[in-house]
């Protein structure tokens, strides 16, 4: 679940009490109309006519606007409450015989209407139920006031709880909403870097290349980069050496490049560099300062001795053509096995040995 389908949850709660609210309304205002007492006709008052107006023009306009946002359910409900309490005063002037069984039934209504569709909506709920309430107070003149303020107060008192609660849960379920979604994301990062050396990995690498910007031809270039004799060093030195060896040459790569340049650990002592928005020119001097920078670490490589007494690397560029990244590492691969077998410690291009003769592997040719 996403943090917009979360938010877009709680939009359509609100929209369907919105909904729920103007039904109610309507199906009641019409009930409003019905006659008091027996023989008497339909009741068409300008207060209950006006709900029932409101009530079907708000639904139709909520139903065809469906991104409305929230004040309007606070303001529908206070133009409602305002109408419900003339509605009241009016509807009472015609009570044939006033005991404030119609105040409290009139009440209730409200109260019903309210509890129903605004259970989640504290200051609409208060809104709604202040106009009537205050009108069958004042029509009531302390006849009944106790019953009527009990009416009032209970469930005031106990909606008012309810949304506190409400509102805690739901404090807590968007809190916890975000812890997840961060450390999801914090776990998808992880899942893109490699431990050791802190570069991205093949994943990371392929998440770049799905953001990589549109490029002419040619503009982008891969360089697959590897520790020349690297097995000899472990094998001399011991893995864990190695594994320090790894992490300072990968420290070097990346100081070579530019921050905008994708560095990942491609294999174990293989690297690859997406060079974005260069020309071959730039993408060859870029993979040679990252040959000297590797050089100059100075770590001491006494079995690389037909290259140089320190740890050396060899690489492979080749361009990104028609956003075909797969076909550009293999050309780059091609070029730094030739790289290799020219002596190590060298770049080559794939351009220098493109349409030339097939060339055999490293280890073949020895
Ligand atoms: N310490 C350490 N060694 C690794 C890691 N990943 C791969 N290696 C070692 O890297 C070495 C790669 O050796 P090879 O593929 O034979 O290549 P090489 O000896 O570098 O020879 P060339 O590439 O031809 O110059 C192997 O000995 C692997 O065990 C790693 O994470 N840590």
């Amino acid at each position: 679940m996403k943090l917009q389908t979360y938010e877009a949850l709680l939009h359509s709660k609100y929209r369907l009490s919105l909904i729920l609210f103007l039904f109610l309304n309507l199906a009641t205002a019409l009930f409003f109309m019905l006659p008091i007492n027996k023989g008497e006709n339909l009741s068409f008052s300008l207060p209950a006519t006006l709900i029932v107006a409101l009530s079907i023009l708000l639904l139709a306009f909520f139903l065809a606007q469906p991104d409305t946002k929230k004040p309007l359910l606070s303001l529908t409900s206070f133009i409602m409450g305002l109408l419900w309490a003339w509605l009241i005063v009016h509807k009472s002037a015609l009570v044939f015989y006033f005991d404030g069984g119609f105040l409290l039934v009139s009440l209730m209504t409200i109260f019903f209407i309210s509890a129903i569709s605004l259970n989640e909506h504290l200051l609409a709920f208060c809104l709604h139920i202040a106009p009537p309430s205050l009108a069958v107070l004042t029509l009531d003149r302390g006849q009944h006031s106790l019953t009527l303020l009990f009416t009032i107060a209970l469930p005031l008192i106990g909606f008012t709880l309810q949304s506190l609660m409400q509102r805690r849960s739901d404090r807590f379920t968007r809190r916890l909403l975000f812890q997840l979604y961060e450390e999801k994301q914090s776990w998808s990062d992880l899942s893109m870097l490699d431990p050791l050396t802190g570069l991205y990995n093949r994943r990371g690498l392929q998440s770049r290349l799905e953001s990589l910007p549109d490029h002419h031809a040619g503009s982008h270039f891969m360089v697959l980069l590897d520790i020349d004799n690297f097995k000899a060093y472990n094998d001399n030195y011991g893995h864990a050496m190695g594994d320090q060896a790894l992490a300072r040459v990968s420290a070097a790569i990346r100081d070579a490049v530019r921050s905008r340049d994708v560095v990942t650990r491609y294999g174990g002592e293989e690297f690859l560099v997406l060079l974005t928005n260069v020309n071959a020119a730039i993408a060859l001097r870029l993979a040679e300062r990252i040959r000297q920078h590797v050089l100059d670490l100075e770590i001491a490589h006494r079995f690389n001795h037909r290259v140089s007494t320190h740890v050396t690397i060899s690489a492979g560029i080749a361009p990104i053509i028609e956003r075909d990244a797969a076909q550009a590492i293999a050309n780059a691969d091609r070029a730094l096995y030739v790289a290799k077998n020219r002596g190590r410690n060298t770049i080559l291009c794939w351009d220098e040995i493109y349409d030339k003769q097939p060339f055999s592997r490293p280890d073949e040719a020895i």
